[in-house]
Parts: C-alpha cells; sequence; structure tokens
C-alpha cells in the first residue's frame, strides 16, 4: 500500500573501488547522507559492491543465506532499519546454488527483505575494436519479473540490460507500477545514444516514472562506465541527473503526475489489442 505518493529519491552514484569493505562503507555514508537530505526511497548502482568486470564477480559474491558472509545485503537491510527508508539495492554478484546472479535486493523500512530480482536479460556484446562484454560466461539469467508492494509505491525492477526489453516495463505498468527502478552500468560505447533514451521510452510508453543509477564513470575495472544517474517523469521529463563523477542525485518524485499523464493521453483505453494480439512476430 502506498504510505507516501509525493516524496524524495536518493540515486547514490557511487565510484567503486577493488576493496570490498571500502564499497560497502562508501554506500553505507551515501545512504545515510542521503536519507539525512529526506529521501525515502534510495537506489544502488548495479554492481556498487564489486568492479563491473568479470574477473571480479566471483571473488565478491555472496551467500544471502548465510548471514555472517553477506555483508553487502547484512548493511544494506540494517541501514534500511537505522534510517527507516526503502532501499532498492542495487545489484551485487549473488553465489546461488553452484551459479552466480547479478541480483538486486530491495529492503523495507524495518529491514525486511521486500524482494530480490536476478537480472532477466544478460549484457552479452561484442563490437569488434570497441566494446566486448559476456555476462552470460559467469551468470546465470533471472527467469522473473520483479514488482513489489513498497510504502513508496509499487516497484518494478530491472537491472541495467533490462532497460532495452520494453516488454519488460509493459509486465510492469500492466500490474500496477508507478516506478520502475533500474540500477545500470552502461558503457561509453552505448550511453550517450541509448541511456537517456531507453529511460525516456520506458517511462513514456508505460506513463509511469523511471529512475536509474549507476556507478561513476572512474570506478575500477576496464569497463568503463557512462554514469548519467537519472529520474524522469512519465511525460518523459528528465526531473534530475547527473554527470559522470561520483554524487548523490536528490530529487521528488510526485506520483500524481502519473494519473495526470494517464488522463491528458488515454493511451491505455487508446490501445487495440484487438489488433495486435492476433500478430504472429516471427511470420
Ligand atoms: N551492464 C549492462 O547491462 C550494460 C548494458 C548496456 O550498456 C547496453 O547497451 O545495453
Amino acid at each position: 500500500m502506498v504510505k507516501l505518493s509525493k516524496f524524495k529519491i536518493g540515486l547514490c552514484q557511487l565510484s567503486v573501488t577493488t576493496e570490498k569493505k571500502t564499497n560497502i562503507d562508501k554506500a553505507c555514508s551515501a545512504i545515510e547522507f542521503a536519507s539525512k537530505q529526506g529521501a525515502s526511497l534510495v537506489v544502488l548502482p548495479e554492481m556498487w559492491n564489486c568492479p563491473y568486470s568479470t574477473d571480479y564477480f566471483e571473488q565478491f559474491a555472496e551467500n544471502f543465506d548465510d548471514q555472517e558472509s553477506a555483508s553487502s545485503y547484512k548493511m544494506l537491510s540494517k541501514l534500511a532499519s537505522q534510517e527507516g527508508i526503502t532501499i532498492v539495492g542495487g545489484s551485487i554478484p549473488e553465489r546461488c546454488e553452484g551459479q552466480l546472479c547479478n541480483t538486486c535486493c530491495v529492503f523495507g523500512p524495518n529491514g525486511d527483505l521486500l524482494a530480490k530480482h536476478r537480472k532477466i536479460h544478460l549484457f552479452d556484446v561484442n563490437i569488434p575494436d570497441d566494446i566486448s562484454f559476456k555476462e552470460s560466461d559467469i551468470f546465470l539469467a533471472g527467469s522473473e519479473p520483479t514488482i513489489v508492494d513498497t510504502d513508496v509505491g509499487k516497484i518494478g525492477i530491472g537491472i541495467c540490460h533490462d532497460i532495452r526489453f520494453p516488454e519488460l516495463a509493459m509486465v510492469y505498468q500492466a500490474r500496477g507500477a508507478h516506478l520502475i527502478c533500474y540500477p545500470g552500468a552502461f558503457n561509453m560505447s552505448t550511453g550517450e545514444a541509448l541511456w537517456e533514451l531507453e529511460q525516456k521510452a520506458r517511462a513514456v510508453d508505460n506513463q509511469l516514472f523511471v529512475a536509474t543509477c549507476s556507478p561513476s564513470r572512474f570506478s575500477a575495472g576496464t569497463y568503463t562506465i557512462w554514469g548519467h544517474s537519472t529520474l524522469v517523469d512519465p511525460f518523459g521529463n528528465v526531473i534530475a541527473t547527473s554527470e559522470h563523477d561520483e554524487t548523490i542525485v536528490i530529487a521528488e518524485v510526485d506520483y500524481s503526475a502519473i494519473q495526470y499523464t494517464r488522463d491528458s493521453f488515454p493511451i491505455e483505453k487508446q490501445r487495440r489489442q484487438d489488433i495486435y494480439k492476433f500478430i504472429d512476430l516471427h511470420v
């Protein structure tokens, strides 16, 4: 049940190091800072406890059932309850039954785990003489959409490359999402052309808010990160954004913009399911 329909969100664009403890301490301070600025919802980046690099995922992974060793997970739970806020905990490498997943944990204000999203669309790319990255060499893909009921609304979760798939966002819209959070680490080859465009597209097509949170450019590893953590409203306006340096974006989310946009442009009512539902996209 939504307790707050107007609230502040904090997007913590962190610079990630090769020291896990340093990364956890930085995230902890950033969450406390955002909360002190009045944020009721704080979002962390994709891979905030670990460099976004296939060489590091295994070494930094946590088994969430082993509470003693899951130091990143424990910190998020503790901070959510200490500050009385909702945390969309970016993503960290999760060790699950002998495999690794790229996983986002969402915690509520009493520190309980509300949901766990395993990245569904793994990022495999090979642009000759440019960028090559293969998440599927390391990670097992998730198989479930994740929508979670929080004090700050119904939130759909996607991780980075998940944003490229409009179908996932449509599922969240159909299930009543107010906001989709995409922790993400776009790169220099696709970031400038696509990062903001994808966010605006998901927001406008579904008439809801989209929030993204990235690591900063100067994070460890060979993959160079685009940055630009952003909040977009249901009309496609960029409410707040950042450049590529380490920073914390604080912005206001006002869910009345959802109804206003849907009343003004009732595209849901205009949708011609009678036409598209019989179309086989493969013929
Ligand atoms: N970490 C990712 O999933 C990167 C996705 C990306 O850059 C893209 O172009 O898609």
